[in-house]
């Protein structure tokens, strides 16, 4: 197969593959030179009205079926990602921009939610409570929540959307998948998967096309108990308020701003490796990615040093060029943002060590860029930068960098360099975040809670706390035993 077979140009609503009800369409390009790969439907209103429906027909039968076959089918599933995965890696390349050992990691750790959240099912056990009154039993027991309403970014286009399938169908939930416009093949691709998979017709659709009327159509259903969104927190917030008026249970994994705390006495190597891979992963457009590197005086010039000949070793160019380790920005818009921050950062001071500027590969591509001097007045010392700036601030002691690093609206990951475990400790009971690397700058893994805290989000994805956010617990009180 080559990844042209699972660039699905059509919704699939209701176990059919159609376009939208005007016939309108929207272009896809891919990042790397702006060229048209293919269309989307521009969907709205009415054809996630019908995804709905065909959720809410499907959902009883999905519900009551047996547990094993729920699980089974989600190995197929897990099977399915695997045995595709260098065709699906490419489409997200193509699509995206990422490079390719990226799309292959997001594929593969995409199967690993499925396979997780297949184990977990058979886990979500209920409870027996010791009743207060004697002749009274208390069960707490758990059930699929419904419709899932799930609204998914560009940046992660398949991984984002797995966290949340897997434990929607592993409880018994069925989906109405909205990718994001820039991204939309890898979660298309997600109906294909589930095809494939044999899950019955109505569990699983996907509508593209205008945000504002899927999503005003996703919140306006009562039959939609649950929203699910990864995304700005801007938009977070929206729907947010939007789901107030149907009452609906909202899982939000927003935005971040994560500090990089590098202590004297930490292993510098390991740091500069860390913060490679945290700051420059999908040329920096991650919401764990670190947003502001804070270094301990005693080694802020030898980390400096190090971090630039690192930094300008990499080779920028098409993700699916060997050894590429950053592709091209998403979108224009994208590039202009980063301009700004680096301007800000001049003006106010701060010292561009390497990059700076926008790359000699033209498009949107961005120079991999350190900025010293970084002070707490700068923008992205308060904003998500979304993009390859490093900016390295100085400091000098451990309240200090407590303090700095808390000093933000976000709390979604941050990561700390020390050699000290007691100061390792201290850090955990004081950083405001949700996720904590300690001597670790890639943490996202299936096991474990991702989701962050403040205006990061609500919810976890991931773990066994992955499954509750699918889940509704009923309290059945027996009394006259
Ligand atoms: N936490 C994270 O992982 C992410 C954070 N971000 C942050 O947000 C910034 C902007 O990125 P952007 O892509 O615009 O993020 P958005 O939050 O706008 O987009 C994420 C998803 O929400 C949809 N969406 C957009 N507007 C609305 C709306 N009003 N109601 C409902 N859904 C909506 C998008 O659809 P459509 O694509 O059709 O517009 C997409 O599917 C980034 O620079 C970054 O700072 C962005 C992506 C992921
Ligand atoms: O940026 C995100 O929204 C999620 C990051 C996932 C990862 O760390 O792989």
């Amino acid at each position: 197969m080559a990844f042209q077979d699972w660039m699905k140009q059509a919704n699939l609503i209701g176990g059919e593959w159609v376009g939208a009800d005007s016939g309108e369409t929207i272009d896809v390009t891919n990042p790397v030179d702006g060229s048209v790969i293919g269309t989307i439907p521009k969907g709205g209103k009415a054809e996630t009205e019908r995804a709905i429906s065909a959720a809410t027909e499907a959902f009883p039968g999905f519900r009551d079926m047996s547990l094993m076959d729920r699980c089974n089918l989600l190995w197929r599933l897990h099977d399915a990602l695997m045995d595709n995965q260098k065709e699906l890696a490419e489409l997200l390349t193509v699509e995206m921009g990422k490079p390719m050992a990226e799309s292959m990691g997001e594929i593969a750790i995409g199967a690993q939610y499925v396979r997780w959240f297949a184990e977990e099912a058979r886990r979500a056990k209920g409870e027996i409570v010791p009743a207060g009154v004697n002749g009274r039993r208390i069960l707490v027991t758990k059930h699929a929540i419904g419709v899932v309403g799930m609204i998914t970014p560009w940046n992660f286009p398949s991984s984002m959307l797995a966290r949340k399938v897997a434990p929607a169908l592993a409880m018994g939930c069925t989906v109405v998948a909205k990718p994001a416009t820039a991204t939309p093949y890898s979660g298309l691709a997600w109906g294909a998967l589930c095809e494939e998979a044999g899950y019955p017709k109505g569990v699983m659709n996907v509508v593209t096309g205008s945000a504002k009327d899927i999503s005003k159509a996703m919140m306006e259903s009562f039959a939609v108990r649950k929203i699910t969104f990864t995304g700005s927190t801007e938009v977070g917030k929206e729907l947010m308020r939007g789901a107030a008026d149907t009452v609906k249970k909202v899982s939000m994994e927003l935005g971040g701003n994560a500090p990089f705390v590098v202590f004297d006495d930490a292993d510098i190597d390991k740091a500069i490796d860390g913060a490679m891979v945290s700051k420059f992963r999908n040329a920096g457009q991650t919401c764990v990615c670190a947003n502001r590197i804070y270094v301990q005086a005693g080694i802020h010039d030898a980390f400096v040093a190090k971090l630039k000949a690192r930094t300008e070793a990499m080779k920028v160019g098409d993700g699916r060029e060997d050894g590429v380790e950053q592709g091209p920005m998403i979108d224009m818009d994208a590039v202009e943002k980063v301009e700004d921050f680096v301007a800000d950062a001049k003006a106010k001071g701060g010292e561009i060590v390497t990059g700076g500027d926008r790359h000699e590969k033209g498009g949107t591509f961005f120079q991999p860029t350190i900025i010293t001097g970084a002070t707490q007045d700068m923008k992205f010392a308060h904003e998500e930068i979304f993009g390859p700036i490093a900016p390295v601030f100085k400091f000098e002691t451990e309240e200090e960098a407590i303090r700095l690093a808390n000093d933000t609206v976000y709390g979604l990951a941050c990561y700390a360099y020390t050699s000290d475990l007691g100061r390792a400790f201290r850090l955990n009971e004081g950083l405001q975040y949700g996720m904590i690397g300690i001597n670790s700058g890639l943490i996202t893994t299936v096991e474990a809670p991702f989701g962050g805290v403040k205006e990061s989000g609500l919810g976890k994805e991931g773990g066994s706390q992955g499954l509750e956010d699918y889940v509704e617990t009923k309290y059945v009180c027996i009394d006259g035993i």
